[in-house]
């Protein structure tokens, strides 16, 4: 098979006693069926090699210091960059030792994208808690590869989470923040420049010439005229307005129960949400095995599967590999598109 990529993609290891092995395995399996561009899991060999004989998969595995190659190996075998996670990992069982770990495995695969090594980053599901338990700063993926990009290029960075499904692109303008902060959270300048980048990057990244942004209320009815709630009338509209000026077709602040029906997605190219459940439960109920969770605002291409760890089907041959498929292939879509403007 000719697979004609030629720099690999950079998939982190995630938790490793997560669904991430388990999916990486069976999506190298199927490379050839589903012509999956070339990748490589940086993280520890040892605990792929161990999942792969409990879900009685046969996958060789073979390690590479150098992404170069990677795309290579991958015809033959499993390229793995390896960092060691330290410890026995049980699937299903995490544990905060491996925590270091799993963020180094983030940091290398931006920095191999960075030096122009690999072509993008996808990363496996992290367990947020146990990387908080072992001191990690970061709400998220998100903000921390915000951080690594504002590091890299020396300014600050807005990360903006999208789900991106065939159903549905929907975009939660607070992210990981409790639901009691995100009236305080919701301004006017974090909606603008949301809205800004996601009708920058659908149009430069996904080729959609003229994004249209359905933008949704917070409250009930959208405040219902600012009497159930304030926000809507008074931060959310004038946003929108503003956004109008310069030229970005945005509508609302739409009631967000009536957004999200066939119908209603089809006058839109992408859903603005006020927090994170009111993105995230349409598109997980829309597309819970095609969405992809995409990073916009990054100076890279980053995509991830858009589930969780599922440590309770880890090592069990439950997990499907279908959320990081269409992660593999959104990634190296955008960052071919990415390589071909410059
Ligand atoms: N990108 C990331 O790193 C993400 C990480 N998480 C983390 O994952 C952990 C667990 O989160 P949950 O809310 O339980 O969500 P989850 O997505 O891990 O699991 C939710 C349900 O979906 C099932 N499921 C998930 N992925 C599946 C797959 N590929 N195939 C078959 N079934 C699958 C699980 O078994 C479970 O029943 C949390 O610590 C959270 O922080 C959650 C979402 C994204
Ligand atoms: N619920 C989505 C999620 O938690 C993924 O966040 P991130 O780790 O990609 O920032």
């Amino acid at each position: 098979m000719a697979i004609p990529f030629s720099r690999p993609l950079a998939l982190s290891q995630g938790d490793p006693a997560g669904i991430g092995p388990d999916i990486t395995l069976m999506a190298w399996l199927r490379r050839r069926e589903l012509g999956l561009p070339p990748f490589f899991l940086i993280g520890d060999p040892d605990v792929l090699a161990l999942r792969a004989r409990q879900l009685n998969l046969a996958v060789s595995i073979r390690e590479t210091d150098e992404a170069s190659k990677a795309a290579s190996i991958f015809a033959d075998a499993l390229p793995v960059m390896t960092i060691p996670v330290g410890i026995e990992v049980v699937a299903g069982e995490p544990h905060a030792a491996t925590a270091k770990g799993t963020i180094a495995s983030i940091e290398k695969a931006v920095s191999l994208v960075i030096d122009g090594e690999a072509l993008a980053v996808v990363t496996n599901p992290i367990a947020k808690a146990v990387l908080y338990e072992a001191g990690f700063r970061f709400p998220g993926h998100t903000e921390f590869l915000a951080d690594l990009a504002a590091r890299a290029i020396g300014r600050p960075v807005t990360p903006v989470m999208m789900l991106s499904g065939p159903k549905l692109r929907a975009i939660p303008v607070t992210i990981h923040i409790p639901v009691r902060d995100v009236p305080q959270a919701l301004t006017g300048e974090l909606i603008t420049e949301t809205c800004r980048i996601a009708h920058e990057d659908l149009r430069q990244r996904f080729g959609i010439e003229a994004p249209r942004l359905a933008v949704a209320g917070l409250n009930p009815h959208a405040g219902e005229g600012g009497a159930i709630g304030t926000e809507d009338e008074d931060v959310i509209r004038p946003a929108i307005e503003g956004l109008r000026d310069e030229g970005i077709d945005a509508i609302g602040p739409l009631p967000a129960d009536t957004m999200f029906h066939d119908e209603a997605r089809a006058r839109y190219d992408v859903a603005i949400c006020m927090y994170h459940d009111q993105a995230l439960i349409p598109a997980k109920a829309l597309g819970f095995d095609d969405s992809v969770n995409v990073t916009l605002g990054l100076p890279f291409v980053r995509t991830s599967p858009d589930h969780g760890t599922a440590f309770g089907i880890a090592g069990k041959g439950l997990a499907r590999e279908h959320s990081l498929v269409a992660a593999l292939k959104l990634a190296a879509q955008l960052g071919r598109s990415a390589e071909s403007r410059r």
